[in-house]
């Protein structure tokens, strides 16, 4: 029986990576023509069962600043200014590509910076948090310490929108019915991710996730970062925290200078070839 002309010519390679189960297809389209990464193509690789499966699809481009440039997709076929967890994850691929310690990424959050720690867990400097209405963005001139919503969530920014809620017992939190709610709410033009903590005292919580354009995750490295920035504003969090997720423990800390490190686990799963039957199949 004829396979097609998949073994002749390989398809578009990619890499399935994860950080805390917050996993990833990454494309390295440094030799490629940006242009061929279309929200048709996000949604199809992004589709689990027909597709390959993401939270988050992070696409490698060539850059004139630092080693490169990463772009993020949600599953939905949107944009991501932010993906702190695919951030370490693509850090972890350039550091082994050169041997070097570390590695400067242009983000949407700006030049970011991530090393590699002597435990083998990648630490990002995810940038400055971002603090002001019109940087979430939201839909008016409002406190973004405590926003006019039940239970008075902080917003922030970390090149993308988080909207934080401090709760009491985040196991009996709804994520798949608010967090769709808050992610369309009128007060965020751009939607949102949703983050729902538990505080156990000033340097430990537990954090569950809602993402914009994925949905429920089990972890979310800017959400994390987020998170410790609301809470310090709130008064509740020391700026150094260890968060555990649904997937696993993330180490975050809110620096004097704005910026926040988080610090977790990466993994390499598998390397593939899209087929050429599948890319063909990927309408507009
Ligand atoms: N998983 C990512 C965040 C994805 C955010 C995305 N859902 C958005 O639309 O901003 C992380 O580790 O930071």
């Amino acid at each position: 029986m004829s396979t097609g002309h998949d073994s002749a010519s390989p398809g578009l390679a990619f890499r399935k990576m994860h950080g805390l189960g917050n996993d990833f297809v990454i494309i390295d389209a440094r030799g490629a023509r940006a242009e061929a990464i279309t929200p048709a193509l996000a949604r199809a690789l992004g589709d689990r069962h027909r597709g390959v499966g993401f939270d988050q699809l992070a696409v490698i481009g060539a850059s004139g600043v630092g080693d490169a440039r990463i772009d993020f997709w949600n599953a939905d076929g949107t944009r991501a200014g932010a993906c702190g967890n695919a951030t370490r994850c693509v850090a972890h691929l350039l550091m082994s590509e050169s041997g070097a310690p570390g590695v400067t990424m242009l983000t949407g959050n700006g030049q970011l910076a991530a090393w590699r720690e002597p435990d083998g867990r990648v630490t990002a400097d995810m940038g400055p948090a971002r603090l002001d209405w019109r940087e979430i963005p939201l839909a008016g001139p409002l406190d973004t310490v405590s926003l006019p919503i039940e239970g008075a969530p902080g917003a922030v920014s970390m090149g993308n929108p988080h909207c934080v809620f401090f709760v009491d017992d985040v196991a009996a939190v709804e994520l798949s019915s608010i967090g769709p709610r808050i992610e369309h709410h009128a007060l965020f033009p751009e939607r949102t991710n949703v983050e729902f903590a538990e505080i156990r005292d000033r340097h430990h919580l537990r954090l569950r996730v809602w993402e914009r354009g994925t949905g429920i995750t089990q972890a979310c490295g800017s959400g994390a970062c987020a998170t410790v920035v609301a809470g310090v504003r709130k008064g509740l969090l020391d700026p150094r925290v260890t968060m555990e997720l649904d997937g696993g423990v993330l180490d975050l800390e809110w620096r004097e200078d704005g910026h926040v490190l988080m610090t977790g686990p990466v993994a390499h799963v598998f390397e593939g070839h899209l087929s050429p039957q599948f890319l063909a199949g990927i309408g507009a």
